[in-house]
């Protein structure tokens, strides 16, 4: 993911070497908490990985989709193309790996709505198999905004324009602290 090369907002890098303001060493989880704590609408164009590691979208994680998203007037797009990583039935894509590419888009919705929310429930429709090694289109919209409540829309479509699967989505509007749940977690 080309992240940070889009046109809209550009979330300040994560860091983890010493902070400017207070000198004092700063994790990435803190680091990305504050990138996250001021969020204002994107503009069309590239947009950036939620993070570098992000299951989804980051560059940096060698087990994850590492999906390119872009934000267009209706939504978000990415052209996606499963490989040998995420197969389930040889050849085909796993379809829990499907319906991580439609969480993580509409995880991309966000930047265009300026909120931090999370997935509170997803429905995914496969209405064909998706085969590794093809593109496919993915584009995701809001279709309305309760209070906190997302509800969001995708598709995928092959390059004839066949839908391979339909996905929708509750998210629901959290606070930037929600993230400091993320402190709990040791990894070795
Ligand atoms: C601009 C920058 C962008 C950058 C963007 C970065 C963001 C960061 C992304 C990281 C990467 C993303 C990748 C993909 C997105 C994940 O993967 S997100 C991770 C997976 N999801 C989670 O971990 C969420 C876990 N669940 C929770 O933490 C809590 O259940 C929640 C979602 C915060 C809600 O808890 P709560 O705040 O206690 O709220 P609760 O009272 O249960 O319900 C809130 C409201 O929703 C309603 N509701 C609850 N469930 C439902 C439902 N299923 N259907 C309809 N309504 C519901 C309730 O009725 C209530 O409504 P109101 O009374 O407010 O009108």
């Amino acid at each position: 993911m080309s992240d940070a090369q889009g046109q809209g907002r550009q979330p300040e890098a994560v860091k983890t070497v010493d902070d400017d303001t207070d000198r004092q060493p700063m994790s990435t989880l803190d680091a990305w908490v504050r990138s996250m704590a001021h969020p204002e609408p994107a503009s069309l164009g590239r947009l950036p990985a939620h993070s570098p590691t992000c299951a989804g979208c980051g560059s940096e994680n060698p087990a994850g989709l590492a999906l390119v998203v872009d934000a267009t007037e209706d939504g978000v797009r990415a052209v996606h193309r499963f490989d040998r990583r995420q197969e389930g039935a040889p050849g085909i894509a796993h379809g829990g790996l499907v319906a991580a590419a439609f969480d993580d888009l509409f995880g991309f919705l966000l930047y265009r709505v300026g909120e931090l929310a999370v997935t509170r429930s997803l429905t995914v429709e496969y209405l064909r198999p998706v085969l590794l090694g093809t593109d496919y289109e993915f584009t995701a919209k809001v279709r309305t905004r309760e209070g906190r409540r997302l509800h969001v829309d995708a598709s995928a479509v092959e390059t004839d324009g066949r839908r391979v699967a339909t996905a929708d989505a509750t998210f629901i509007i959290v606070d930037v602290d929600h993230f400091e749940q993320g402190r709990a977690t040791t990894l070795p």
